[in-house]
């Protein structure tokens, strides 16, 4: 569903669930830090109060008085900055406990989505990555929420202090709504802003990974484009900036006029109440809860603005990813099966990649039958790994449906549809571990189990490149850790092939899992491996093969051959050869190429 179709929460809400997560996190110190941080603000508001007592009693000449309004300032200033002073141990303190929370709770909500769809449709990934960057900032807002909340009571002890000398004093606060609207405006504008342009600082980013990482370092000095590059980083920035920068010129400028509204009417106030036989110690009221009152009105509207930016839109979009990832995680009403007796049928089925047009799959209609090992071929860009992934769940078909055996894949949560998977992949992870956990993390359960990961090492061949390391399968993998040992090309993709060997699923997708390695080579795993896969016919295991070498997917039971996102041919290696059509053309090229016998 694409970000459009699934708005934004209203702001409320987001607040709501913001201020939930954070009494969850520590109820304790969020009611403590609320209570100093509100106690906090009192003093500072009385103290006008304390000074108009004062010039009073300096005016009447009563000694008691001035003394006892010296103490009672005295006493307001140690409190007020005694009670800011715990306030922001307070909420330093909550801060830190909710920074980890807030960041846990991220990384469960985006790992939780089934789909990819978050990390690849541009309307969802400029939201995610606002949700992730501000994971740690989410902490650091109850603190502007209470001292917003200390603000406006202040606000209103102050206009209620003004109201004691005149009651239309009381319409000061009138000419400040200009400047709380404006805030209110200005936050949510830029913050809009910022997810609408957030492209072009994911491209800096980008860049700046070409940049400075080893592996595309190597292409960069070879096409002599490392200038290119930087240039790229500089134009996405400078991008970004113009067009933020131009928004907050905007906006600054309509607080400023705002502010000025309020300037007029404060100085007019002054003059008003001076030259209408008002007291002294009214003055010197109106002088310090007015003067403070612009303070308190310039607080008020930075911890709004703030809230408005930071907090209430990052809440709401942490709320919206939330219900993204419920909405995948509720829907799941049928079990996956234990075994296929039948297999795995498309039937019309269609697809585009998330924010595309182009039909990557059009009307595929296709049977995968259970037991078999099937070999998908077509030239690049057919659509085979895309077929891979919609069996895998990473994606849903835009129309026509998946069923295995006689259940739609549609009904099969992702998670447990995953657990009947497995699969090596072209573009494998390297995860730099020590190679026996690199492998088990295939079968997480069977980790530490050295049987498991003995057997998965047999089969993608890998036992000779486990016995040239030092250290055998606890070698540390990767050459920036201390003794890791750095791996080439297709030894890293022999590591991923027995990391999807670790289990022996319903499904396997193999997706060109070992590119990186000789024909030979891959010829004689593929053929050891179909071998097994028949041999567990009975539970109906699916073998699915991507591959460009044909002397690899002869082998298989089935080939499918895709062109321009369809299905143009199917059945056995010798079925294919004797129709003469776009199969037996391609690997007549590749037998010729390779001098393999037909
Ligand atoms: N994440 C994506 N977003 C948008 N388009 C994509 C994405 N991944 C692939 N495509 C497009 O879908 C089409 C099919 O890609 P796919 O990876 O399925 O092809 P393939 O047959 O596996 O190719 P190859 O043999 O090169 O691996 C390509 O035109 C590609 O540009």
């Amino acid at each position: 569903m694409p970000a459009e179709d699934h708005p934004l929460p209203a702001s409320w809400r987001g607040l709501g669930r913001t201020l939930h997560l954070g009494w969850t996190a520590s109820p304790g110190l969020i009611a403590v830090a609320f209570a100093t941080t509100i106690g906090a603000s009192l003093p500072d508001v009385l103290i006008a109060a304390a000074l108009a007592m004062l010039a009073d009693a300096v005016l009447s000449g009563n000694q008691v008085d001035v003394t006892t309004a010296a103490v009672l300032l005295g006493a307001l200033a140690v409190m007020s900055w005694l009670l800011r002073l715990l306030s922001e141990r307070a909420n330093r303190r909550f801060a830190d406990r909710t920074a980890v929370f807030m960041e846990a709770h991220v990384v469960r909500l985006q790992s939780g989505i089934p789909s990819l769809e978050h990390h690849e449709r541009p309307s969802y990934v400029n939201r995610v990555q606002l949700v992730r960057d501000h994971a740690d900032t989410l902490s650091e807002v109850y603190q502007y929420l209470f001292q917003a909340v200390g603000a406006v009571l202040r606000l209103v002890l102050t206009m209620g202090l003004l109201m004691t000398v005149h009651p239309l004093l009381g319409l000061l606060g009138l000419f400040a709504v200009p400047t709380a609207v404006v805030s209110h405006w200005r936050g949510g504008a830029e913050h809009a802003l910022e997810e609408r342009v957030g492209h072009h600082e994911r491209l800096a980013r980008h860049f700046f990974l070409l940049g400075t990482n080893a592996s595309p370092g190597r292409e960069l000095r070879v096409a002599r484009a490392r200038e290119r590059v930087r240039a790229g980083r500089h134009q996405a920035w400078a991008a970004r900036h113009h067009a933020m920068s131009r928004a907050r010129w905007t906006t600054t400028a309509w607080q400023a006029a705002a502010l000025t509204v309020f300037g007029c009417a404060f100085a007019g106030s002054v003059a008003g109440v001076a030259l209408n036989g008002g007291s002294a110690a009214e003055v010197v009221l109106l002088l310090a809860a007015g003067s403070r009152l612009a303070q308190y009105i310039g607080q008020t509207l930075s911890q709004v603005h703030f809230l408005r930016t930071i907090w209430l839109e990052g809440g709401r979009r942490l709320l919206w990813l939330e219900e993204l990832s419920s909405m995948a995680a509720e829907w799941s009403p049928a079990p996956p099966p234990e075994r296929m007796r039948s297999g795995i049928t498309l039937d019309g089925v269609s697809f585009s990649y998330p924010g595309t047009d182009r039909q990557v799959l059009d009307d595929v209609t296709l049977h995968l039958p259970a037991g078999a090992v099937v070999a998908i071929v077509g030239e690049n860009g057919a659509g085979k790994s895309t077929l891979v992934k919609l069996l895998a769940k990473m994606y849903e078909p835009d129309s026509g449906r998946i069923v295995v055996d006689d259940v739609p894949l549609a009904d099969v949560p992702a998670d447990a549809w995953r657990t009947r998977l497995s699969g090596a992949f072209q573009d494998f992870a390297r995860f730099e571990y020590p190679l026996r956990l690199s492998i088990g993390l295939g079968d997480l359960a069977r980790a530490e189990d050295g049987e498991a990961v003995d057997r998965a090492v047999e089969r993608a061949d890998a036992r000779a490149l486990a016995d040239r390391l030092d250290r055998g399968l606890d070698t540390q993998l990767g050459n920036t850790w201390a003794d890791g040992a750095e791996l080439s090309e297709g030894q890293w993709q022999k590591v991923a092939l027995a990391r999807g060997y670790m289990r022996d699923p319903l499904l396997l997708l193999l997706d060109e899992p070992a590119s990186a390695l000789d024909a030979e080579t891959e010829h004689l795993l593929f053929e050891q491996y179909a071998e097994r896969s028949r041999a567990l016919k009975d539970r109906g295991r699916l073998t699915l093969l991507v591959s460009h070498r044909y002397s690899t997917v002869r082998m298989a039971d089935l080939i499918v051959v895709m062109d321009g996102a369809r299905v143009c041919e199917q059945g056995s290696h010798e079925e294919l050869v004797a129709l003469g059509g776009r199969y037996a053309e391609l690997y007549g090229i590749q037998a010729r190429a390779y001098r393999v016998e037909t």
